[in-house]
């Protein structure tokens, strides 16, 4: 029998352990099937029963729309948040496991593989590479692209190394649902993918000295000075290494707003409120794919919202696209936000502008990028945060107010999405003026 099955084949199996496998796999199947039956009942009937507040969620890719999702879920749908650590729990060793692998193999194609002590921390990582495979079945994840492979980019001046590629998940997979019931914390429990993703555990816990050598190692200065592309969220996952591929490893609220999971095409949550004031009320969120080759899916959304959530990360205004490296990330987000604003789909809907990635924009102005030298209309003005941060409100409060069909809520929060000691009152804000909309909607006001 084949082995490129999954779960994989025992090979030494005799007639009857195979009869059991079987045996044991068509009822897991058949108990899996009952409760994908349950739940779509459950989610009809609440479709059927109760008035549901729809936010749409809009940006361009890694503006923070799925980190937003989880600020909502941690304010108003604790528990729900709770119930879902495990499968962040390996959405972040599969970050984890793809950013140590990327690094391994930048290191055997350039100057690395001269040095004899990344040599063998290269050999000794190499089971990480059954990990990423065993992690990515698990969730269901894309195969990474073939960004990840560290070849010339003809669009740059000099060599550098492709980015390091990202974890990406196709909306609607319902990965979450799967992982809990994978796990067996619920009445299906599947053998194999439980051994499968405990033996990921194990090897990412015997590999945890070695992962941290090889962060700290000076070979990998060397190719940082190179050009090696990381996201801010891998160098986060490579500094906590040694907690995270711990065995006991629990990821904490931080660490699960760091996890990076791209969004391809639309992802539909549904969070019942479990906070005091809005207690039982169903809030329906759809959190779109925000690259460029995502957005044609987009419009289908916009019927019937109540309101818009548009994220702009501010400190892209020195980045390009990765999908495009002709453009400016601010110039494309201002491009976007104003064909939002036109959408006559959208006319009835509130807006919501977050200015999003503060900390990051402080973090570079602090350190000398100087934010004129890339929008040339900021000139003369203070390379400061908050200066940049309400000009570029005004801008987009202008925008809003020319292109919009007609006269609209606008609420604009300038945030950091990843810090939950300021997103709490950004939060309240925005559940508030939702709520005042909605009773408005339903001519309550
Ligand atoms: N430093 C910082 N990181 C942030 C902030 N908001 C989001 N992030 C990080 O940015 C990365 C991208 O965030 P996502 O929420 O996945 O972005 P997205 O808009 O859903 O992106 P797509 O799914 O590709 O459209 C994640 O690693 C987040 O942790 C922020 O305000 N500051
Ligand atoms: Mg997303």
């Amino acid at each position: 029998m084949s082995n490129n099955v999954w779960p994989p084949v025992p090979t030494n199996e005799d007639d009857h352990g195979r009869e059991a496998r079987l045996a044991a796999e068509r009822e897991a199947k058949r108990i899996s099937d009952e409760i994908d039956r349950a739940l779509e009942q459950e989610r009809q009937d609440l479709r059927k029963n109760r008035p549901q507040t729809k936010i749409l969620l809009l940006g361009q890719a890694e503006s923070g729309k799925s980190t937003m999702i989880k600020n909502f879920q941690i304010f108003f749908c604790p528990s729900q948040f709770a119930a879902e650590t495990d499968a962040w729990r390996t959405v972040i060793h599969l970050n984890l496991a793809r950013f140590v692998n990327y690094v391994l193999q930048l290191l055997s194609t350039t100057g690395g593989k001269a040095d004899p002590n990344a040599r063998m921390l290269q050999m000794r990582l190499s089971p990480l590479k059954q990990v990423e495979l065993i992690l990515s079945r698990a969730i269901n994840a894309e195969s990474p692209s073939q960004l990840s492979s560290p070849t010339e980019d003809s669009s740059r001046p000099t060599w550098r190394p492709r980015p390091a590629p990202e974890v990406s998940i196709r909306g609607g997979t319902g990965w979450k649902g799967l992982m809990r019931r994978r796990r067996g914390s619920s009445a299906v429990k599947s053998p194999a993918i439980s051994d499968e993703l405990e033996n990921a555990r194990q090897i990412l816990d015997a590999c945890k000295d070695d992962i941290v050598a090889l962060w700290q190692s000076p070979t990998l200065r060397a190719l940082e000075d190179e050009g090696m592309d990381l996201h801010h969220h891998a160098r986060y996952f490579l500094d906590n290494a040694a907690r995270v591929a711990d065995k006991s490893y629990t990821p904490t609220t931080d660490d699960i707003l760091r996890a990076r999971l791209r969004t391809l095409g639309v992802e539909e949550y549904r969070m019942t409120m479990e906070t005091a004031a809005e207690k039982g009320a169903d809030w329906v969120f759809y959190d779109v794919g925000g690259s460029r080759n995502q957005r044609a899916a987009w419009a289908s959304y916009f019927d019937d919202v109540n309101a818009v959530i548009f994220l702009c990360p501010m400190s892209g205004f020195n980045q390009r696209l990765q999908e495009d490296s002709s453009v400016n990330r601010l110039f494309d987000s201002m491009e976007l936000w104003e064909t939002v604003c036109k959408s006559k789909l959208l006319g009835n809907a509130m807006f919501i502008l977050l200015l999003n990635k503060a900390d990051l924009l402080y973090a570079k102005l602090k350190a000398g990028v100087k934010f004129e030298d890339y929008v040339a209309s900021y000139h003369g003005r203070p390379n400061k945060a908050e200066y940049v941060a309400d000009y570029l409100r005004e801008q987009m409060i202008l925008t809003h107010r020319t292109c919009s069909p007609k006269r609209r809520q606008l609420h604009a929060h300038v945030t950091c999405a990843i810090d939950t000691n300021v997103m709490g009152a950004v939060l309240n804000s925005i559940r508030d003026s939702i709520l005042v909309v909605i009773l408005k909607q339903t001519t309550l006001l």
